[in-house]
């Protein structure tokens, strides 16, 4: 395991001004970035695209869908930002809406209802996210794709080995968005200590789903001392919110709004980052060659290519070194039955 003493402490000023803006307002031309959202019909599409429009960091929208991503593109189109917004529907319109693209966001895909596990998805997800990850790497090889859709333990592999069988692959540019596990646990985290949650960081490592989800409370900043009682309880918390949301919408799906937020957030960040802010991080999952998992979630630096390099683990306390064994075999499942499905996948369609 990869104990990189370069502390994640002295970075944090960075990531919390983020919570509440919509990027940098840069208006050169050579630093507005085109992005596309490829699922913005749904739950999470709509709210994200209104939130990209917001920002003074894009250029260009592209918003993609199977139904209903022109009527969304003329309704987000008629606000008064410099964004320039286009609708793409259906297969024959993909193409197009990835052609020059900076960054993909990948919401595409069914959410899970009360009583399902993340992993139920990956039958209709996992085909989903391959084929438009092939249409990425045949339209905008260059892009950084950022994989929202779940199980995202098991599309991020996906991705990366569909990139490969193209010749495309760039393991800084495949990302898995944790953004959402890292603001539920400063929220829960605040709400339990009496912070303020917009100062507060947690770290959230390992992979996005059950006991893969580990928010690193031993490393949060401010630095809070937490009992063993408190520990089992946030971390249960933070672990279970997903389901909490599912069960509180009673059958009309996941975490919609948050997600959005959370994915605007990680956005800005990556088109920061592409412009050369420097130490700006975010926590991602992603192929990670220096632990003994073929894909982990860390805190990362962003840079000009996308992940700069993975922050690493820092200290990590008994119980956190605990849960991480204790999400070794579901990882490591999540993520063969990802690369097993990607090759038959491209055994059938190459
Ligand atoms: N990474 C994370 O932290 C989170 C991930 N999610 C995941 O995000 C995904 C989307 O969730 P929602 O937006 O609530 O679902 P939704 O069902 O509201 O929207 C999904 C959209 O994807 C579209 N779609 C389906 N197949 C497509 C294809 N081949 N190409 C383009 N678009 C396609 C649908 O038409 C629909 O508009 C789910 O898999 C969910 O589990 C949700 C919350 C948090
Ligand atoms: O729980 C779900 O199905 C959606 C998700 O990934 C989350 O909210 O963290």
């Amino acid at each position: 395991m990869n104990k990189t003493p370069a502390r994640l402490m002295s970075l944090i000023p960075s990531v919390t001004p983020k919570l509440i803006r919509h990027g940098s307002t840069s208006l050169q031309s050579n630093k507005v970035k085109k992005v596309a959202v490829l699922g913005a019909s749904g739950g999470i599409g709509q709210p994200l695209s209104l939130l990209l429009k917001l920002s003074p960091m894009i250029s260009n929208l592209s918003l993609y869908d199977i139904q209903h991503a022109k009527g969304v593109g003329a309704d987000v189109s008629h606000i008064e930002t410099r964004v320039k917004v286009k609708a793409y529907v259906g297969n024959d319109e993909l193409a197009d809406a990835l052609k020059g693209m900076d960054l993909v966001l990948i919401p595409a895909g069914v959410p899970r209802k009360s009583g399902m596990t993340r992993d139920d998805l990956f039958i209709t997800n996992a085909t989903i996210v391959a084929d438009l990850v092939s249409a990425c790497a045949k339209n905008c090889p260059r892009a950084i794709i950022a994989i929202i859709a779940n199980p995202v333990n098991s599309t991020v592999p996906i991705a990366s080995e569909i990139m490969k069988a193209y010749n495309v692959y760039d393991e800084k540019k495949i990302i898995g968005v944790t953004t959402l596990d890292v603001l539920r646990a400063a929220t829960f985290v605040a709400e339990a200590k009496g912070l303020d949650s917009t100062r507060v960081f947690v770290p959230v490592i390992c992979g996005h789903s059950g006991n893969t989800i580990i928010p690193l409370l031993s490393q949060i900043s401010p630095p809070v001392p937490f009992s063993q009682p408190e520990l089992d309880s946030l971390t249960y918390r933070i672990r279970n919110a997903g389901t909490e949301v599912v069960e509180a919408k009673a059958g009309a799906g996941c975490a919609t709004l948050s997600m959005a937020h959370a994915a605007a957030r990680f956005s800005f960040s990556i088109l920061d980052a592409l412009n050369g802010k420097a130490g700006t991080i975010e926590c991602g999952y992603i192929a990670s060659p220096e632990t003994e998992f073929k894909y982990f979630a860390t805190p990362l630096l962003l840079g000009r290519n996308g992940v700069e390099k993975s922050i690493g683990l820092g200290n990590l306390s008994e119980y956190e070194t605990k849960l991480i064994e204790q999400a070794k075999h579901e990882l490591n499942a999540n993520i063969e039955k990802g690369i097993d499905f990607a090759k038959q996948y491209l055994s059938k369609s190459r």
